[in-house]
C-alpha cells in the first residue's frame, strides 16, 4: 500500500508589531504568500486522496461484487445417465443436453445413482443432489431405464396386450411398416378401465419389449401437488422423453388433467386447463412416427375432455376390463408362480370365488395366503390359505377390493 504523502510544514511567521507599517504589511505579505502555497499543497494532497478513495472504492464494489456472485454462483441442472463405476458417472447437462464423465467426490459417491437430478457446478462437480422437495420432476415423474415387465406376468387381457403391441409397439420396432403402408400409427394410446387391472403393467411391458425408457407420470399430481407448475411439468415430461428416446411416456390419471370443462373459474380449474393445453400443443407438434410413443391411462373414462380424444390425440381407446373367470385364473397363476403352492390349490375353484377382483386385488390374495401359510408356520400354501385369505380380504374394511369392483368408469 502507498504511504500517504507527508503534510507540509504549517506556516509560521513571528511579526514584530513595532515594525514600521510598510515593512509589517510587507512581512504580513510574505506570511499569506506562504499560506496561500501551503493551502495549494493541501489542495493537491486533498484532490489525489479523493482520487485514491474512489479507486479504492471502486476496487471493494468489484470485490464485493465478485463475492457476490461466488456465492450465489448459478449451478446447472443435470440427470445422472449411468454410474460408471468407480466413482465417475455420466450425467447430461439439462438445456444443452450435454453429456459429460465426471467424478463423483467421495462425500456424493453413496447418495448419487442413475436417473437422479443433480446441480453441477461449472467444471460439472456434483454439488448436490436434488431432493424430492427442490425436485418437482422427480416427484411426479418415474423414469426407468428398462422395467421389468413382461407381456407374460400380465394375465387375462390378451386381446388388450395385441392391439396395444400393434399402437405402440410396432411404430417403434417396426416403423418402416407403417411408412410402406403410407398410414400414420396412432399418436397416443388411452388405456380405460377400473384401477389395478393391468393398465400401468401394460406401459411397461411395452417399454421393455422395445428396449424403450419408460417416463410416468401421475396426472393428479400435476396439478395437485406442483400447482402452477404444471404446464412447465408437461413441458420438461416431454423433453425427459426427448432426451431418451426410444421412450413411452405413460401419463396415469389423465382424468386429473384432462377433465370436461366446468362454468367455474376458479384457479385450480385455470390450471387444470393450462396443463391440458400444454398437453395438448406437445402432442399436436409430435412427429407421429417418432421414437416417442404415448400412453395414458384412466379410471374415469365418463369424465374426460372429448378434446383429447380427438385425431392426432389419443386416438387409439383400449379397455382394460376387470378379468373375467379364466383371467381370474391365469392372473392368480401368474402370482403364484414363485410361491411354495400345495397340489391341493385348485386355482379354477378359486378363480370362481373372486368375482369382482382386480388383478392387483388378486396379487394381494396371494400374499395374504403366504401370511396364513407362514401364521400356521408350514412353508406350503395350501387351498385353505386362500380360502382363509379370500374371508380376510372380503371381511376387511380397508381393502381395495370393496371399492375397485364398485368403480364407476365408464
Ligand atoms: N392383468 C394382470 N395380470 C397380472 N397382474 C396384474 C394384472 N393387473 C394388475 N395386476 C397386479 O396389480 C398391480 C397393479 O397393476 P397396475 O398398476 O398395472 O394397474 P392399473 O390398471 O395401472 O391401476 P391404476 O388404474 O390404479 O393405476 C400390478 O403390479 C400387478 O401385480
Amino acid at each position: 500500500m502507498s504511504r500517504s504523502p507527508s503534510l507540509p510544514d504549517r506556516p509560521h511567521r513571528e511579526i514584530d508589531p513595532d515594525l514600521p507599517d510598510d515593512e509589517r504589511i510587507e512581512a504580513l505579505r510574505g506570511h499569506y504568500a506562504e499560506l496561500v502555497d501551503v493551502h495549494e499543497q493541501l489542495s493537491a494532497q486533498l484532490d489525489d486522496a479523493e482520487e485514491r478513495r474512489a479507486s479504492l472504492r471502486e476496487r471493494v464494489d468489484r470485490v464485493e461484487r465478485e463475492n457476490e456472485t461466488l456465492k450465489s454462483s448459478s449451478l446447472y441442472i443435470a440427470t445422472v445417465e449411468d454410474v460408471v463405476g468407480d466413482g465417475e458417472v455420466v450425467v447430461k447437462q439439462h438445456g444443452n443436453n450435454q453429456e459429460v464423465l465426471t467424478e463423483v467426490s467421495p462425500r456424493m459417491a453413496d447418495r448419487v445413482g442413475a436417473g437422479d437430478r443433480v446441480a453441477v457446478d461449472d467444471s460439472f462437480a456434483i454439488q448436490t443432489v436434488l431432493d424430492a422437495e427442490t425436485d418437482a420432476r422427480a416427484q411426479s415423474m418415474e423414469i426407468t431405464e428398462r422395467p421389468e415387465v413382461s407381456y407374460e406376468d400380465i394375465g387375462g387381457i390378451d386381446q388388450q396386450i395385441r392391439e396395444v403391441r400393434e399402437a405402440v409397439e410396432q411404430p417403434l420396432s417396426e416403423p418402416e411398416v407403417f411408412e410402406e403402408v403410407g398410414i400414420e400409427p396412432p399418436s397416443g394410446v388411452l388405456l380405460y378401465g377400473p384401477p389395478g387391472t393391468g393398465k400401468t403393467m401394460l406401459a411397461k411391458a411395452v417399454a421393455n419389449k422395445t428396449d424403450a425408457t419408460f417416463v410416468k407420470m401421475a396426472g393428479s399430481e400435476l396439478v395437485r401437488k406442483f400447482i402452477g407448475e404444471g404446464s412447465r411439468l408437461v413441458r420438461d415430461l416431454f423433453e425427459m422423453a426427448r432426451e431418451r428416446e426410444p421412450a413411452i411416456i405413460f401419463i396415469d390419471e389423465i382424468d386429473a388433467i384432462a377433465t370436461t370443462r366446468t362454468e367455474s373459474k376458479t384457479s385450480g380449474d385455470a390450471e387444470v386447463q393450462r396443463t391440458m393445453m400444454q398437453l395438448l400443443a406437445e402432442m399436436d407438434g409430435f412427429e407421429a412416427r417418432g421414437e416417442i410413443r404415448i400412453i395414458a391411462a384412466t379410471n374415469r373414462f365418463d369424465m374426460l375432455d372429448r378434446a383429447i380424444l380427438r385425431p392426432g390425440r389419443f386416438d387409439r381407446l383400449i379397455e382394460v376390463p376387470e378379468p373375467d373367470r379364466d383371467g381370474r385364473e391365469r392372473i392368480l397363476q401368474i402370482h403364484t408362480r414363485e410361491m411354495n403352492v400345495d397340489n391341493d390349490v385348485d386355482f379354477a375353484a378359486l378363480a370362481d370365488d373372486t368375482e369382482g377382483y382386480s388383478g392387483a386385488d388378486i396379487e394381494s390374495l396371494a400374499t395374504e395366503a403366504g401370511m396364513f401359510a407362514i401364521r400356521n408356520e408350514r412353508n406350503e400354501v395350501h387351498h385353505q390359505d386362500f380360502l382363509e385369505a379370500v374371508d380376510k380380504i372380503e371381511n376387511d374394511d380397508s381393502s381395495d377390493v370393496v371399492t375397485s369392483a364398485g368403480y364407476f368408469y365408464q
